[in-house]
């Protein structure tokens, strides 16, 4: 199992001093790096406690797990945000593809309100023969709570006195609506450390008692993950450390060359929702005091015929990263006997084609001086999703003392909950209902009839 990280392409040396990255700027943080790394060693058991999550212990998560996947066909996740797109990231990467319809249970997300999703997932499954696991750290996400009480509706009307069997929580263990629901009606809960936001949570039993269901190696996961932990507190050197190397290129290409977006473009459809998760990771973290760096998500080589003219040619304000996978497990070649016209492709396999057109992208970014930084795999496998993961949890812990700011808080996501709660008309806020009307003004329309 091996993850390599490619950065040539951002140094100076590569594609310039105006958007490149010196050698000497990037060893000038060795102080920073070296005080840094002993913070991180500290707060591993207070703000970094995501740290800690690889060493779990998780024999029993594992029998429940057993146990649910062999009860049910059909899992549905109950969630928003870092409360399911971690499941979401680990079923897509580590089971979709090889989904096939007899593998069981089928797996499905409400993280949305939206009704046409609700009645499509409903219209699958057999209310019979599924497990809901509502998943919130606050137990209180409008969305999610709002999804619970349909299905909680349907459980009861459908299954009578068995309706709790059907469920598990996970939750905070300390407080919340779903822990009081949960335990007033006997519902089994699976707890979300207190000290563990969302979006570093899904190596929590947020992420891997999803993953465990649907027959994923959750061990495999968390070995990686411990792995990649080993390395990022053995290496105080910028150089071999690979999630402050990761930290502080994009720091160095957000602050000092202008590079405000930071595009992810995995050459592989299995990893396209490791971007979404990434996400809101980056953005929720760091995207702080007029801070940041916007999180894009692209796909290669399907965003080729879509961005590149952009990326290359556009705004110079762009760090990419790109996701190359070296293995897959099948491959398709190209046969002899196709027409003379197109016969240069004959011989090549689709993999072959996906990781030259990588380089060709490359190649054309160097030549416009693009900065981007490759991160290789030698296959999908849960230890390197799992090395993946830790890898940027720590970049982003990182990053917070790089940008000054906390990387675990999220305030300004609170404001807008607040306005629909106060739209909703729930108790105590009525004064953001005054301060909503105050502010949102429908004043210049056109429309279209
Ligand atoms: O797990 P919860 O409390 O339902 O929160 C879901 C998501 O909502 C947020 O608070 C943002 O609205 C995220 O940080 C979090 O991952």
């Amino acid at each position: 199992m091996v993850i390599r990280i490619d950065y040539t392409n951002v140094m100076a040396e590569t594609i310039g001093e105006r958007d490149g990255i010196l050698r000497e700027e990037l060893l000038s943080f060795r102080h920073f790096v070296i005080e840094t790394h002993a913070r991180i060693q500290k707060e591993k058991e207070r703000k970094f406690y995501f740290a800690k999550l690889p060493y779990q212990d998780t024999q029993e998560i594992k029998e429940f797990a057993k146990e649910i996947s062999e009860r049910f066909d059909y899992f549905v996740l109950i969630g928003i945000g870092g409360s399911s797109l971690g499941a979401q990231m680990l079923f897509e990467s580590l089971k979709s593809i090889n989904h096939n319809i007899y593998d069981r249970p089928k797996f499905f997300i409400m993280d949305n309100v939206d009704p046409d999703k609700f009645s499509s997932i409903l219209e699958i499954i057999d209310i019979e023969k599924t497990c809901f696991n509502v998943v919130s750290k606050s137990g209180s996400t409008v969305e999610t709570i709002a999804n619970f009480a349909i299905v909680l509706d349907i459980l009861k009307k459908r299954l009578g006195e068995r309706w709790n069997e059907h469920l598990v929580f996970t939750t905070d263990p300390e407080k919340g609506f779903l822990k009081r629901f949960g335990e007033e009606n006997n519902i089994k809960i699976l707890h979300v450390p207190p000290k563990v936001g969302g979006r570093f949570s899904v190596l929590s039993p947020v992420g891997i008692f999803p993953a465990a269901v649907l027959g994923i190696d959750i061990d495999q996961l968390l070995e990686g993950a411990k792995k990649m932990d080993l390395v990022c507190s053995i290496e105080e050197h910028v150089e071999h450390n690979p999630a402050y190397l990761i930290a502080i290129t994009h720091y160095i290409a957000n602050m000092r060359r202008g590079k405000t977006i930071s595009v992810m473009m995995p050459y592989s459809e299995k990893l396209s929702s490791f971007v979404d998760w990434y996400r809101q990771l980056w953005a929720e973290s760091l995207g702080k005091d007029g801070l940041g760096q916007t999180p894009v998500k692209a796909l290669g080589t399907v965003d080729q015929h879509s961005q590149i003219q952009l990326y290359r040619d556009g705004l110079r304000d762009k760090i990419i990263t790109f996701i190359q996978v070296e293995r897959r497990a099948e491959d398709f070649k190209i046969p002899d006997e196709i027409p003379e016209d197109i016969h240069y492709l004959s011989g090549h396999t689709l993999h072959e084609i996906l990781n030259k057109e990588l380089l060709g992208t490359k190649a054309a970014l160097i030549k416009s001086k693009v900065p981007n930084i490759t991160i290789s795999m030698d296959k999908i496998s849960p230890y390197n999703i799992g090395m993946l993961i830790y890898l940027y949890e720590m970049a982003t812990g990182f990053s917070g003392y790089l940008y000054k700011i906390n990387p675990f808080d999220q305030p300004a996501v609170e404001e807008g909950k607040n306005f629909t709660y106060a739209l909703m008309g729930r108790e105590g806020y009525s004064q953001k209902l005054e301060e909503f009307e105050e502010l949102y003004k429908e004043k210049y329309k056109i429309e279209i009839q």
